[in-house]
């Protein structure tokens, strides 16, 4: 069984960060270890709360995971000051870690911020060379190249604008446009779309956290990048299909609609 490490949020709930990462991993038959950031306060409704993780027990979790249980690939989620984000590249440098899908989660879907300001530039100068793959969302990959995007067109701008200071895979989520919810895979020069209807189900909370999660199982199982991401967004785009409908706001997905 291969192994994945995901470093994230806690979501009470259970939509979003560690839990959606832990249960994608499992529905995926991944093993899933998990090192907490920081704990929420949410559910379907909002963020009603932030608690961060002290730095130096980030660390203590990671040095428990990587010399014990050496991950096939790791995910990063919610990452919210620089103490924790310099403390993160830190250790997978020093434990070499590889398959590393970085999520810049800055904000929830509810509105609320998940990642302090200054610390934008840290993610992007510390973590961002790590990763092998990055997946912004539309509001994520505008912080990172500068601009609006309103359509296809800019995505492929904003991507290659991202690659001046990024030489990995990147992959728009669109997501959040208004028509169509293609994705873009960008890398030297070459645009690859993962392209499918909008599905009209208003519970998405967590598809972010699923799908970057769904990549690095995928990477974890020896696929290449380009067909874990396909084969993740199939995986996503089942979870909505499936129609899960419980709590009072932007509902979870069912994790489980492939087993
Ligand atoms: N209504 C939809 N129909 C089809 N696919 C969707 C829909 N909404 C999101 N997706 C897909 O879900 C994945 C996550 O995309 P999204 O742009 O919502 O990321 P995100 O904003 O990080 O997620 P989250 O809403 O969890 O923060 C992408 O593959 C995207 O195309
Ligand atoms: C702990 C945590 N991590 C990530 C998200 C983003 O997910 P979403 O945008 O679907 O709320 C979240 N809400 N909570």
């Amino acid at each position: 069984m291969k192994k994945v490490l995901t470093i994230a949020g806690s979501d009470p709930s259970g939509g979003a960060g560690i839990q959606a990462d832990l249960k994608t991993m499992t529905c995926h038959k991944i093993y899933g270890m998990s090192v907490i950031t920081a704990l929420t306060a949410q559910n379907t409704t909002g963020v009603y709360g932030v608690s961060e993780v002290p730095p130096e027990f980030v660390e203590a979790q990671l040095d428990a995971v990587f010399t014990d249980i050496y991950p096939d690939a790791v995910k990063i989620g919610m990452v919210s000051n620089k103490e924790i984000i310099s403390v993160i590249a830190d250790k997978l440098i020093e434990y070499k870690a590889k398959k590393i899908v970085l999520d810049p989660v800055m904000v929830a879907t509810s509105g609320s911020k998940l990642c302090k300001d200054d610390s934008i530039e840290m993610l992007i100068n510390k973590l961002m060379p790590l990763a092998t793959v990055i997946t912004p969302n539309i509001q994520e990959a505008e912080v990172l190249c500068g601009f609006e995007i309103e359509n296809k067109e800019d995505m492929e701008k904003a991507a290659i604008k991202i690659a001046e200071k990024y030489s990995g895979y990147i992959l728009i989520k669109g997501g959040h446009l208004v028509t169509g919810s293609d994705d873009l895979l960008y890398m030297d020069g070459d645009c690859i779309w993962y392209e499918q209807e909008r599905i009209n189900n208003m519970n998405s909370h967590g598809t972010g956290c699923t799908l970057s999660s769904a990549i690095a199982c995928n990477l974890a199982e020896g696929h290449d990048v380009k067909t874990s991401i396909l084969n993740a967004k199939n995986y996503i785009t089942g979870a909505l299909k499936a129609n899960f409908s419980i709590g009072k706001g932007r509902g979870p997905l069912n994790h489980c609609w492939n087993l």
